[in-house]
């Protein structure tokens, strides 16, 4: 299996290199040169298996010769071993026909640490295997921060940064990334939102010099290995409720459009997936770019759903790539628009996306009454975030197909709006019961390439 960038100028990496990577050096993210198919029987077959075995069915045909199949099966049970159900990914019945996919209940509370916890092993083996050390630099709106310091701190061949923007996260997501003690672990508050942040993030990856000095890898959603383990748990939802015998549409709150376009790998690789639905909150740009074709960023403004508080969607170019027929001389000229202002996606790459995304938006108000209808109603406490979900799949739900709406983050991580909407304190899970006593460890940031290159050249100068 070779991977490929979205725009066409770069090197076809193997998966272990492509995961090592992170962005592609034409600026561009990558993607396998085609989607494996699983058959009808094989999909069918899942059904009643672990999580960890489909885990290992699902990705074993894109990883190549990354792994040899014990390794891979060990890694994976490495991965979810830490993980709070024993289903991993339990669905929850809200209605008749509507289901909520539990993703929190991972180390950090959020979807994020499905990917991270498997990434965290496959680099601990790659790296073990090589003698290499990597410089990993991150961005996030809070929950991929969390997920990937507790994926990577204390191991000996990397170090990692992640840039936050100063003021802009949970106090939960904040202590949990400013927390940890491990000298690997480097929190930086930046100046600015979490565009901002991912803006630094891509530059840095762009500045070869820098790149190549450090050893840069990524594990944003940029790094396809993050969206691959993001895949497994469509397969085993859709399969619990009856796939591949029948079709089921999923709900995604939706930021950087990582999660959805892993429900979009999951359709091409056979999965019978009715709708495949983006909820955005009030900064919905990706809503309104499925609705009219403009992109036209126009700045974030902060929410209670903060971790998609996103105008800058990075695996949307993704989503280009295959709208434009897999054209990455056309993706390379969009995103170059994109830098200019924006861009407007033509009529044949816009009926495409609406053929695979169907979209909506939830302000506040509607996330608040979701809450505390959602409560009121099931006793399911949501997230802000998972709220928008719900709500926009209410609205976009068909008759005789179960919806699945992803609960993306344990409501405790958004303690404050979720009392504010429901009245009701979520606490904390009893390992994390002293968090707000742990001491804190953060550098304070501005938004400038070179000040924050200086630091983290000075920090890994081993
Ligand atoms: C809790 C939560 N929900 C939803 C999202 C949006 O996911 P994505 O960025 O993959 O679209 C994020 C951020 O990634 C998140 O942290
Ligand atoms: N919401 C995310 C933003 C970064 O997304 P990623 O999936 O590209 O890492 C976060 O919590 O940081």
């Amino acid at each position: 299996m070779k991977y490929i960038s979205t725009r066409g100028a770069a090197p076809v990496l193997s998966f272990e290199e492509a995961m090592l990577t992170g962005l592609a050096r034409d600026g561009g993210l990558y993607l396998p040169q085609s989607i494996p198919h699983m058959s009808f029987a094989e999909i069918a077959a899942l059904d009643g298996q672990s999580y960890e075995e489909v885990a290992f069915r699902v990705m074993r045909p894109f990883i190549g010769d990354a792994f040899t199949d014990d390794e891979f099966r060990e890694i994976i049970a490495r991965a979810y071993a830490g993980f709070g159900h024993v289903a991993r990914a339990p669905l929850k019945q809200l209605d008749s026909a509507h289901f909520l996919l539990e993703l929190f209940h991972g180390p950090t509370l959020a979807f994020k640490d499905f990917a991270m916890q498997l990434i965290g092993q496959m680099f601990e083996a790659s790296l073990k295997r090589s003698g290499r050390r990597v410089c990993i630099v991150g961005a996030t709106s809070g929950d991929t921060g969390s997920a990937a310091i507790e994926a990577f701190r204390g191991l000996d061949a990397v170090d990692v940064f992640i840039l936050y923007p100063h003021g802009r996260v949970s106090e939960v997501q904040r202590r949990q990334m400013t927390t940890p003690t491990e000298s690997n672990v480097h929190a930086l508050a930046i100046d600015g939102h979490f565009d901002d942040a991912q803006a630094r993030v891509k530059d840095m990856f762009n500045d070869f010099e820098f790149r190549d000095a450090v050893g840069l890898a990524g594990v944003n959603s940029i790094n396809w290995a993050r969206v691959l383990a993001q895949v497994v748990y469509y397969f085993t939802s859709a399969v619990s409720l009856g796939a591949p015998h029948r079709a089921v549409s999923f709900t995604v709150p939706t930021g950087n459009f990582g999660d959805v376009f892993a429900g979009y790998v999951a359709r091409r690789m056979g999965l019978p997936i009715d709708r495949l639905v983006v909820a955005t909150n009030q900064n919905d740009i990706l809503h309104r770019c499925l609705s009219g074709g403009a992109y036209v960023p126009d700045g974030v403004i902060p929410s209670i759903s903060p971790s998609m508080d996103i105008q800058v969607s990075s695996n949307f170019e993704r989503a280009l790539f295959y709208a434009y027929g897999e054209d990455g001389a056309a993706v390379a000229q969009l995103m170059d628009e994109l830098k200019a202002g924006g861009f407007h996606v033509s009529q044949g790459a816009l009926e495409a996306l609406r053929e695979a995304f169907a979209s909506g938006r939830c302000d506040e108000e509607e996330t608040r009454a979701t809450i505390l209808q959602t409560w009121a109603g099931t006793g399911e406490l949501l997230c802000p975030h998972s709220a928008v979900g719900v709500k926009v799949a209410e609205e976009m739900r068909r008759p005789d197909v179960p919806m699945v709406t992803l609960a993306t983050a344990h409501p405790a991580k958004f303690p404050a709006a979720v009392e504010e909407a429901s009245g009701v304190h979520p606490p904390l899970p009893e390992r994390m019961s002293d968090l707000y006593e742990r001491s804190e460890r953060v550098t304070r940031v501005a938004n400038d390439l070179a000040a924050i290159e200086t630091l983290i050249k000075e920090r890994t100068a081993h």
